[in-house]
C-alpha cells in the first residue's frame, strides 16, 4: 500500500504529529513567521543575559504561552492548576458517571524510588546508595517525594510524612473516584505531614568513566550521593519546579565512557527545533518531549526529549541522572521493539520555551500504547492483535534482559507506538542492570534492594519495601532484595491482561488491598486444582469461566500465560524465557517482524561547535567511534528502510560534495540574515550564527549564547579529534517516508474516542484506596480525565486527541513517592 494510503488510515490528529509526514515540515514552514515574530516578542520581554534568565526561570514560566490543552508551555502549572479545575468539571462524574472517559482505567502511577540500602551485589550502585531519585508530577499534582531512606535511614519518617502528603494531594486533586474513595479512605499515611528530605549530592567524575565504573566502582564519583536535598523530588509538579542549568552547560562527553564519546553535543549544530521548541508532543515528569528536524533534510524530524533540572536538584545530580539514562537507552536501541535513543545533547533555551539543559535525541514515535487502549474501540478488536502488541513487548523485554538490564516499569504508557506499526519500549529512567558486571550480561545475576516502580504493575515482592507498606508489615531481612526481571515479567502480566481488560484487578500487590487479596486467594486456588500448572515445561490450562475476568483473555491458553505471569511466587513465575518457550506465544502471530527493517534514519551529524573554535566544522567522515559501531546495522544495510518498498539509492556524500552543500547553505543563511536578527540577543560578542540556517537562529534565546551560539557552545569541546562521523554523511539521500500501512495502526486509526461501553463499568479508584473498594475487577480511575480541565473536551473530541495526548502525560504514572534509584548500576 502506498505511503497516503496508509497515513489515510491515521486519524488526522494522529497523523499530525506523526514524525516522517510532510505536514510536519510544511507546517514548520508555514509557522517561519510566526514563530520569527514570537521570538523577536519574547526577546523584548525576556531581556537578556543568562543569570537573569536563570534567576527569573519561574517568571519564565508563568508566561509561556499555553498549547491547545493549556498546558504544553506550562505542564507544570497544568498540574498544579488541573485538579482544582477538575474537581469542578468531574465533581458530577464521580464514578457512575456515564461518560467512558471518567471511567476509563488510568495511567499507573510510577514510585520511582528505591529504598534499601545495599545490594547482595557489592555494587554500590544496585545498593541504598544506588539511588536515581526520580519525580512523580504526573499522577501526583504538585509534589513527589524521593526515596531519602535510600541515602538516609534516619530521612524515613520525614520521607514517608512527606510520601503521606503527596499522597493525600493526589487522591483529592486527581482521581475521578475521589468523593466516594475519599470517604472510605483509612490509609494512615494519607494525612501525614509533609516533610522535607535531604538528598546527598553527587561528585561528578571530570574524566569519562567507563559503564564499570559508572556501575561498580565505589569510589566512582559520577554515583556517590552526597550532601543535597532531595526537594527536587518534590516540588517538580510547581510550575516553579523547573530551574535553569548554570552557564556553562557541561559536555556530554565529560560523562560519557569513551566508547560513547559524540562527535557532536550540541543539538544546534546539526537540528532545529520544529515550532522553535514551543510544541511539546509529550510531558513526562521529569522531561519534555518536543520534535526537531535535521538541518540537512527537513523532513527527518526526531523527538528530543528534555530533562528538567528539578528544583532544589544539583545539576552535578542532575547531569548524572541524565547519563545514566541514556546510557542503557542507547545500549538497549538496537532492537525493533525499542525506541531509538541516538545522542545526548545540549540544547539551548528557548524564548518562551524551554530552558537550556540536556536532552535525548531519539526516534519519533506516534503515541503510546495506554493511548491506544482507551480509544473506543480498542475492546473491539481481534485478540490476535492485541497479543501480536503483546508479543513485540516482550520481545523488547527480552532483549533488555539479554543485556543484563531489567526495565522496572514496564506498563502501557511505556510503550510507544510507530507510525510503521512498531511497538517500542521506551522511560528507562528507573531501569537497572540486574547483572553483576555490566558489561558481561552473563556475568551472575544480582538481586536489588529497594522499592520502585508503577502500581499495579508492581510485584508483591517489591510492593512490600514501599516505605508506606513496612510501616504495615515490617520485611523480613530475607525479603528485602527481589530479582528486576521478575518485576519485568510480572509487569508483562499486568499489561497483557490490561490489554484485554480496559481495568486493574487490583490497586497494588499488597495484602493490604483486598481485590488483590482476592486474587492471591484465586491464584492460590487454582494452583491448587491444577497441580502441575506451575510445573516447569508442564502447560496445563488457565482458568477459563472459573474467574469473569481472566476468561476475557480468550484461552485457556492465554490466562495460564497471563497467570504464570503474575505469579505473586517469584520463585515460580514466569521469566522471559519460560514465557517465549511457552507454547502459546509460538502460536501468536506477528504483525511486525523482528528482523524487519524500520523505516527510520539515523540523525545525521556532521558539525560540530568547540571552545576553540565557535564556528561549526565539518565532522569527520572517517574512523571509528560508538556510533559507528553502535549503528552500524542501521547503516550498514538500508539506513532509509523503505519497508519492502523499493529502497532509494543511497549515495555517499563526498566531502567536497558536503563542502558544496555547505557553501549553499551558508549562502542561503545568509540571505536571510537581514532578516530580524532576533536570536542571540545576549550574546556578549554580538555574534549571529554565520552557519545556521534561519529557523535556527530564530530559535535560540539570547541568554543562551553560550550554548547555542557557535561562540557561546564553545564552553567545552572535548569533541575528539578523531571523532567520526558514523554513517550520518552517508546518509544523506532523501528519507523515505513511506511506511507500509501495517494491520495494526489500520486497525488502531479505525478507533475513536468515547464509545467504549467496557469502560462505563467498574472504574472507581485509586490504589490508595484498593483497600477499600470491592472485589471482581477492581478498576482504577483515569487520571488525567480527573485532572486537567481540558481533558473532558479533549477527550470527546477525536480532533484534539493529540493535545490530548500532551495533557495526559503530566498526569499519568506517577506517584508520591517518586524517588528513582538515581544511580542504580547504569
Ligand atoms: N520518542 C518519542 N516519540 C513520541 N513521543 C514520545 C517519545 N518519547 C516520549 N514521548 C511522549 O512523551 C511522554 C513522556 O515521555 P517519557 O515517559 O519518556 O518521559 P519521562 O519524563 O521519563 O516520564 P516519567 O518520568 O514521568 O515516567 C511519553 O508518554 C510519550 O507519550
Amino acid at each position: 500500500m502506498t505511503q497516503s494510503g496508509f497515513k489515510s488510515m491515521i486519524p488526522e490528529d494522529i497523523r499530525s504529529s506523526t514524525p516522517s509526514s510532510d505536514r510536519v515540515a510544511q507546517d514548520m514552514l508555514h509557522k517561519r513567521d510566526k514563530i520569527q515574530e514570537r521570538v523577536a516578542t519574547s526577546s523584548e520581554v525576556e531581556g537578556s543575559g543568562s543569570h537573569a534568565n536563570a534567576a527569573s526561570g519561574s517568571g519564565r514560566s508563568s508566561k509561556r504561552p499555553s498549547g491547545p490543552d493549556g498546558s504544553v508551555g506550562n505542564g507544570a502549572a497544568a498540574r498544579a492548576a488541573g485538579p482544582a479545575a477538575s474537581s469542578k468539571q468531574e465533581k458530577p462524574v464521580e464514578t457512575h458517571s456515564k461518560n467512558p472517559l471518567k471511567k476509563i482505567f488510568g495511567r499507573s502511577k510510577s514510585h520511582h524510588v528505591d529504598q534499601g540500602k545495599g545490594l547482595v551485589s557489592s555494587n554500590p550502585f544496585l545498593s541504598g546508595n544506588d539511588i536515581r531519585p526520580r519525580m512523580s508530577p504526573k499522577l501526583e499534582g504538585k509534589h513527589r517525594s524521593r526515596g531519602a531512606s535510600l541515602l538516609h535511614k534516619d530521612k524515613d519518617k520525614e520521607k514517608e510524612r512527606e510520601m503521606g502528603a503527596t499522597t493525600n494531594m493526589h487522591v483529592i486533586k486527581s482521581s475521578s473516584a475521589i468523593p466516594s474513595l475519599a470517604s472510605h479512605n483509612t490509609n494512615p499515611f494519607l494525612n501525614s505531614a509533609n516533610g522535607k528530605i535531604p538528598l546527598e549530592s553527587l561528585n561528578i567524575p571530570h574524566r569519562p568513566p567507563t559503564v564499570s565504573q559508572l556501575y561498580h566502582s565505589p569510589s566512582s564519583a559520577s554515583a556517590t550521593p552526597s550532601s543535597t536535598s532531595l526537594g527536587f523530588y518534590q516540588t517538580e509538579g510547581d510550575s516553579k519546579g523547573e530551574n535553569v542549568l548554570p552557564l556553562p552547560l557541561k559536555n556530554p562527553n565529560d560523562f560519557l565512557p569513551e566508547s560513547m564519546q559524540q562527535p557532536s553535543v550540541m543539538l544546534t549544530d546539526n537540528f532545529a527545533f520544529v515550532d522553535s521548541g514551543r510544541k511539546t508532543i509529550g510531558e513526562g515528569g521529569s522531561s519534555q518531549v518536543m520534535t526537531v528536524y535535521s538541518l540537512y533534510r527537513r523532513k527527518q524530524v526526531y523527538a528530543l526529549k528534555r530533562f528538567k533540572l528539578f528544583k532544589d536538584e544539583t545539576p552535578d545530580h542532575f547531569y548524572h541522572r541524565c547519563v545514566t539514562e541514556f546510557i542503557i537507552a542507547n545500549k538497549v536501541s538496537n532492537h525493533v521493539n525499542i525506541v531509538k535513543t541516538y545522542y545526548l545533547m545540549k540544547t539551548p533555551s528557548i524564548s518562551n520555551g524551554p530552558k537550556r539543559s540536556w536532552a535525548f535525541l531519539m526516534q519519533q514515535c506516534v503515541q503510546d500504547m495506554f493511548h491506544y487502549t482507551v480509544l473506543s474501540g480498542w475492546a473491539s478488536k481481534p485478540l490476535d492483535e492485541k497479543w501480536c502488541c503483546f508479543k513485540q513487548i516482550a520481545r523488547g523485554i527480552r532483549h533488555m534482559h539479554s543485556l543484563g538490564i531489567a526495565h522496572r516499569d514496564i506498563k502501557l504508557e511505556n510503550v510507544l507506538v510507530t507510525d510503521y506499526g512498531a511497538l517500542k519500549l521506551t522511560d528507562f529512567g528507573i531501569s537497572t542492570y540486574g547483572v553483576e558486571d555490566p558489561e558481561d550480561p552473563t556475568s551472575k545475576r544480582i538481586k536489588i534492594k529497594g522499592y520502585c516502580g508503577s502500581p499495579p504493575h508492581v510485584p508483591p515482592e517489591v510492593m512490600i519495601l514501599s516505605e508506606k507498606k513496612k510501616k504495615i508489615i515490617p520485611v523480613p531481612k530475607d525479603k528485602e532484595e527481589y530479582d528486576p526481571f521478575l518485576m519485568d515479567t510480572w509487569a508483562l502480566g499486568v499489561l497483557m491482561f490490561n490489554l484485554v481488560c480496559p481495568f486493574a484487578l487490583f490497586g497494588e500487590a499488597h495484602k493490604d488491598d483486598s481485590k488483590y487479596r482476592h486474587y492471591v486467594a484465586f491464584h492460590e486456588q487454582f494452583c491448587k486444582h491444577s497441580p502441575h500448572f506451575k510445573k516447569p515445561g508442564v502447560y496445563r490450562s488457565g482458568p477459563g469461566a472459573e474467574h469473569p475476568d481472566f476468561s476475557k483473555l480468550g484461552s485457556v491458553e492465554a490466562s495460564r500465560v497471563c497467570l504464570r505471569l503474575m505469579d505473586p511466587d517469584p520463585s515460580t513465575r514466569y521469566t522471559i524465557e519460560d514465557l517465549f518457550n511457552d507454547p502459546w506465544m509460538a502460536k501468536i502471530e506477528m504483525c511486525f517482524d523482528e528482523d524487519e527493517e524500520e523505516p527510520i534514519k539515523v540523525p545525521e551529524l556532521r558539525k560540530a561547535t568547540s571552545d576553540d573554535d565557535p564556528i561549526p566544522h565539518d565532522i569527520p567522515s572517517t574512523g571509528s567511534s560508538f556510533n559507528d559501531e553502535h549503528w552500524s546495522g542501521t547503516h550498514s544495510t538500508n539506513p532509509f528502510l523503505d519497508f519492502g518498498l523499493k529502497s532509494p539509492k543511497i549515495k555517499s556524500k563526498s566531502m567536497l560534495f558536503i563542502a558544496e552543500e555547505e557553501a549553499n547553505r551558508r549562502s542561503a543563511s545568509s540571505s536571510v540574515q537581514g532578516s530580524p536578527k532576533v536570536a542571540f540577543t545576549g550574546d556578549p560578542l554580538g555574534t549571529t550564527l554565520p552557519t545556521l540556517d534561519e529557523e535556527k537562529t530564530k530559535d535560540v534565546d539570547d541568554d543562551e549564547k553560550g550554548i547555542s551560539s557557535p561562540k557561546a557552545v564553545s564552553q567545552e569541546n572535548p569533541i575528539p579529534v578523531s571523532a567520526t562521523e558514523p554513517g550520518h554523511i552517508l546518509n544523506s539521500s532523501p528519507s523515505v517516508e513511506s511506511t507500509q500501512p501495517k494491520e495494526l495502526l489500520k486497525k488502531m486509526s479505525t478507533l475513536s474516542l468515547n464509545s467504549n461501553p467496557a469502560y462505563d463499568s467498574n472504574i472507581t479508584n485509586d490504589s490508595n484506596n484498593t483497600s477499600k473498594s470491592e472485589p471482581s475487577s477492581a478498576p482504577i480511575s483515569r487520571s488525567s480525565s480527573v485532572v486537567s480541565k481540558n481533558s473532558v473536551t479533549a477527550q470527546s473530541n477525536p480532533a484534539t486527541l493529540v493535545a490530548r495526548k500532551r495533557k495526559k502525560h503530566i498526569f499519568h504514572h506517577h506517584s508520591e513517592c517518586g524517588g528513582k534509584p538515581m544511580f542504580s548500576l547504569k
